[in-house]
């Protein structure tokens, strides 16, 4: 059984990656990334032009189905995840990088630019937790318009992180933004904005700002985030790559993304559950239902879901 990938022209050994945010902010954590087996790449927390501490604690809550976050995108900074990306990697590495407007992403991207950096970038448009910043990509029209300024000048390889959609109108809208330009990729989904969980015994909310308003991750988004990969996998340009995320807790549901077309599939709650262990788990899984089912490669079923 073989669960090589592809990462822009990287092969990795396995499609598995961390979900941007999660285990991936310090100099520790990515060092611990880059020695976890089973994990094919990894993602940086999304940087911005300056340190942010982010927003005030409890900020992340677990919960019996998922979780629910409202970080605020706290990071070291751009020129800390520059320096990171730019060293020789032991696994391949996609920077991810965020903006709280689209002057501060232009402003970032034409840094990028002029860097020696030449790897995979993932742009943000879809933190939901930004006090008072709405998420981007729900903008169709200033969404293209970032992008159509960024591909003026930015000629390296360079990715999308997507908000999941909930309409299929909204599918077709945002695939026709975005398959005009030679994007690497889009990631699907990120956490699903504004949720809000209810402690019922202390008759209070669970995470600080936003008055309890978080992005939710975990089981409870699976079948959004299979809905977003399938229908983006549908509409988009073969040469933009889909990188499934959301919901992954099992082999099984690594499988699912890939049967909607993911070519790639990242975890981020189960991490935060499980420890970075769980790739070991989740590769042996999705091995034992490859065998089961006679696949040798993932390429034997990406995108093979069948409709009634
Ligand atoms: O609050 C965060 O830092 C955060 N949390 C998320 O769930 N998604 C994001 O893209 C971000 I930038």
């Amino acid at each position: 059984i073989d669960l090589s990938a592809d990462l822009f022209g990287q092969s990795l050994q396995s499609p598995l990656l961390n979900a941007s945010g999660v285990h991936c902010q310090t100099k520790e954590e990515l060092n611990d990334l880059a020695n976890t087996s089973n994990l094919g790449a990894m993602v940086t927390k999304s940087a911005t032009l300056q340190a942010r501490e982010g927003n005030p604690n409890p900020r992340y809550h677990d919960l019996a189905n998922g979780s629910i976050n409202s970080m605020g995108l706290p990071n070291l900074g751009y020129d800390f995840y520059l320096d990171y990306v730019l060293e020789d990697q032991q696994k391949p590495t996609i920077l991810s990088v965020a903006a709280l407007s689209a002057a501060d992403a232009i402003t970032l991207l034409k840094k990028l630019q002029a860097s020696d950096y030449q790897g995979p970038t993932e742009l943000n448009l879809s933190c939901p937790n930004i006090v008072g910043e709405p998420q981007l990509a729900y903008d169709f029209e200033a969404t293209d318009q970032v992008l159509s300024e960024v591909f003026s000048f930015y000629t390296k390889p360079l990715g999308v992180k997507l908000p999941p959609y909930f309409d299929l109108v909204h599918f077709d809208q945002i695939a026709k933004v975005l398959n005009k330009y030679p994007l690497t990729h889009v990631n699907t989904i990120n956490s699903v904005g504004n949720g809000l969980w209810v402690d019922v015994e202390k008759e209070q909310v669970v995470t600080k700002a936003k008055g309890g308003f978080g992005g939710l991750g975990g089981a409870m988004v699976l079948p959004t985030a299979l809905a977003n990969v399938r229908a983006l996998r549908q509409r988009l340009n073969p040469s933009i790559k889909v990188l499934g995320t959301g919901g992954v807790t099992t082999g099984a549901d690594v499988f699912a993304h890939i049967l909607c077309g993911a070519d790639l599939v990242s975890v981020g709650t189960q991490v935060m559950k499980e420890g970075l262990g769980v790739y070991d788990r989740l590769a042996a899984e999705l091995k034992e239902i490859m065998a089961a089912k006679g696949y040798q490669t993932l390429d034997d079923f990406r995108g093979q879901l069948k409709e009634l």
